[in-house]
């Protein structure tokens, strides 16, 4: 079993006298590489902050590397985990004396700590920025600096409050993907609070959801992608279909009915009081006699096609039936061959990939 790193248990942070945050139970293990996802101002970097002992909590418990923190010595307990922000906050010295400083501070022997900033370094691929000003430096480039100065003296626990939002796709994508490799390679655990899921579903394993000050959901992104908990959280991952629908008891049937007049019934779980339908675009298929032989209870409707917006790999078509608008991804060779504005065209889909919410 793997070692627990962190567990907070019912804990309550108030800041200006008002509840930012309700953390009744959460425990990450180390290794593990969550993410902290939520919409603005829900408190995911207050929740960094707190586990960074930079808040105080007046309820509840926290409990760090196996060391209750309201008892610890805080000092010796921050020095085995480490932050970056978006904000780089680098010295106005070289990028080597950036790095180096959290060792110096330790009480390293120079050459030791030349070897650790020139491997850190090298992990980030910016040995050659070693002897460049920190203040020259390009948004990639001193972020990459900064990950470096946070790695470089092997904190157990890192904690990332959205550090690149202002990168460039391509930059933050292969920022992703080395820091990923070298916290795997180190067994470091990672917290990553970041609003751009697409980066949640390539770095991390596990996405902790908070919505105002709480934890909503707690699952793998994959999950949290098809069953967000709620309309909130289905808008955030950026579900193509969030429907308003109708969800009724007839005799021992469940029917959801849709504002199109369509509908299905329901054989899945958690359906009292649900008021609306989220169906992932790749879950909305142009009709094939395939697919009924696939599906057993395939559900089926007309409409014209008013949007294709291409995409690689997968297009975006949306249709509309019946006052109803609906977003399906669609390979590329299908829509081109077969798909138009203005068309009609019979799409379906299987009631099993819905989420009521
Ligand atoms: N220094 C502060 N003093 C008082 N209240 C604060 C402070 N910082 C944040 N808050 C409040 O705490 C709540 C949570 O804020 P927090 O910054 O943790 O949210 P967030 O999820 O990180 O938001 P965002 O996605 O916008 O960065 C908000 O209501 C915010 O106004």
């Amino acid at each position: 079993m793997r070692q627990v790193v962190l567990e907070i248990a019912d804990i309550k942070v108030f800041r200006n006298k008002r509840q930012t945050l309700k953390i009744e139970n959460l425990s990450i293990s180390a290794g593990e590489i969550v993410a902290i996802i939520g919409p603005n101002g829900a408190g995911k970097s207050t929740l960094l902050q707190l586990i960074n002992m930079h808040l105080s909590y007046k309820t509840g418990k926290m409990v760090l590397f196996g060391e209750d923190v309201a008892g610890a010595d805080k000092q010796s307990l921050r020095r085995r985990s480490s932050m970056v922000f978006q904000e780089t906050m680098l010295l106005d010295d070289t990028v080597f004396n950036n790095v180096a400083l959290a060792l110096r501070f330790r009480g390293l022997p120079e050459r030791e700590i030349k070897e650790k900033v020139t491997k850190a370094l090298a992990d980030f691929h910016c040995a050659h920025l070693t002897t460049r000003m920190a203040g020259n430096l390009s948004g990639g480039e001193a972020q990459r600096v900064c990950l470096a100065r946070a790695l470089v003296y092997e904190p157990e626990l890192l904690l990332l409050d959205e550090p690149f939002a202002a990168l460039d796709s391509p930059t933050r994508n292969t920022l992703l993907a080395e820091l990923r490799l070298v916290a795997i390679a180190r067994g470091t655990t990672v917290m990553l609070v970041s609003h751009n899921f697409n980066d949640v579903l390539y770095f991390a394993e596990r996405a902790v959801v908070l919505q105002e000050g709480c934890i909503v959901q707690d699952d793998t992104p994959e999950v949290i992608l098809r069953r967000p908990v709620n309309a909130i959280i289905a808008s955030l991952i950026e579900m193509d279909n969030v429907l308003p629908c109708q969800v009724e008891k007839q005799g021992d049937d469940i029917l959801v009915q849709l504002a199109n007049g369509v509908y299905f019934p329901w054989t899945g779980q958690k359906w009292q009081g649900a008021t609306v339908c989220c169906l992932p675009g790749d879950a909305l298929y142009i009709f094939d006699e395939q697919l009924v032989y696939q599906y057993n209870s395939l559900m089926a409707m007309e409409g014209i096609v008013s949007q294709v917006v291409p995409g690689i790999g997968m297009y975006r078509i949306m249709v509309e039936t019946q006052g109803l608008s609906l977003t399906m991804r669609v390979p590329r060779e299908q829509v081109t061959s077969r798909v138009a504005i203005g068309m009609q065209l019979k799409i379906a889909f299987n009631p099993g990939d819905v989420q009521l919410v």
